[in-house]
């Protein structure tokens, strides 16, 4: 089977550039993509992340660049593991060709490619964790998203120095809800020393009922001190979640096989293959959370329909992200795809 390919890079502005431990993110670029045969369409989009180890957008495009107007199964299923955000969005586009593209796919005689938005409502099995943003807005911004019906929260630390994150926190699980579960993501930023002292003061928060429950520290160490952070697993009650030690398929099965029982985070955008990802998930039955990499709705309802499936201990899945991107208009896709 054939499948006419075509592609467009887009750019997206963050609403409030993103504060993480690598500095600031204002701009996310990616590519959509579609494959069609003579009555299907599949859409998918490639949105890598340059420092979770993926390939860059550059990488991306020189690769949608060199490959034919018409490519077939085999050339995606042949995607190189140094392009997983590729593998991700053509395997996807594939996956939509063969249940019901045709439904996405509005043919109009002077406009042969007329691409309609698929306007699907998100799996409702799911439920989501909200992005709070970092140092004390977090304190501001919670009580919005509790309003919105989110319970689950994450709050990015390694940002500011630890003792102002702390007194910050501490305002912050008095604050919340006993009922509210609070993510932290150190972005791999902290020292060991400080991961233990955060670990240790979760672990106080842990041992009384009457307060929000910590649910996880995502990844506190850099990706090179993958045995200092299976250590702090083995000396905490509070869990920890590797995020960038498991951005790819082939770390996450490394770091299964070195004995990591504690959480995985997938980005199913950056990781790679979702067959293989799937198969994976089935095989080796790890406690996942699933998460976005600020994609649109192309990725993200791809990405989705991974986590449903795959979400075998039901944590929220960290895709309460839309409002951190600038509102598109519904026709975006169609205004991108003109020539
Ligand atoms: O996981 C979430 O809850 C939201 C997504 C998120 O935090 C994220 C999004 C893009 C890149 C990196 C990260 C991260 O987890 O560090
Ligand atoms: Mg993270």
């Amino acid at each position: 089977m054939r499948y006419q390919f075509e592609f467009r890079p887009y750019q997206r502005r963050f609403i409030r550039p993103l504060a993480t431990s690598h500095g600031t993110w204002d701009i996310r670029e990616g590519i959509i993509l579609c494959l069609r045969d003579e009555t299907n369409i599949g859409w998918g989009e490639i949105a890598p992340i340059s420092w979770f180890d993926s390939e860059t957008i550059e990488q991306a495009l020189s690769f949608c660049r060199q490959l034919p107007t018409e490519i077939t199964e085999e050339t995606v299923f042949s995607i190189p593991d140094e392009l997983p955000a590729c593998q991700f969005g053509f395997e996807s586009a594939l996956r939509g060709l063969g249940s019901g593209g045709k439904k996405n796919y509005s043919p109009c005689p002077l406009v042969p490619l007329s691409p309609c938005l698929p306007v699907l409502p998100s799996p409702s099995s799911l439920t989501y964790s909200a992005l709070l943003p970092a140092g004390e807005a977090a304190l501001e911004q919670w009580q919005t998203l509790w309003e919105e019906g989110y319970r689950t929260f994450k709050w990015k630390i390694g940002v500011y120095a630890i003792a102002c994150e702390l007194k910050i926190f501490e305002l912050l699980t008095q604050a919340l809800p006993p009922d509210a579960k609070l993510r932290l993501d150190a972005n791999g930023g902290l020292s060991y020393e400080d991961a233990n002292l955060w670990l240790w003061t979760c672990d106080n928060i842990q041992a009384n009922q009457n307060r929000v429950s910590i649910e996880f520290i995502e990844q506190p160490l850099s990706v090179d001190q993958f045995q200092r952070m299976l250590e702090l697993s083995y000396f905490h009650q509070t869990k920890i979640a590797l995020d960038e030690s498991v951005a790819t398929l082939k770390q996450l099965e490394c770091c299964f096989k070195q004995g990591w029982r504690d959480i995985f985070v997938i980005k199913p955008g950056i990781v790679g293959s979702p067959s293989r990802l799937r198969q994976f998930c089935l095989d080796c039955k790890i406690d996942a959370v699933f998460s976005s990499v600020f994609e649109t709705e192309i990725g993200r309802q791809a990405a989705l329909k991974l986590a449903a499936e795959l979400s075998q201990h039901h944590r929220a899945v960290g895709f309460g992200v839309n409002h951190l991107l600038e509102q598109e208009k519904d026709n975006w896709l169609e205004n991108l795809w003109k020539f």
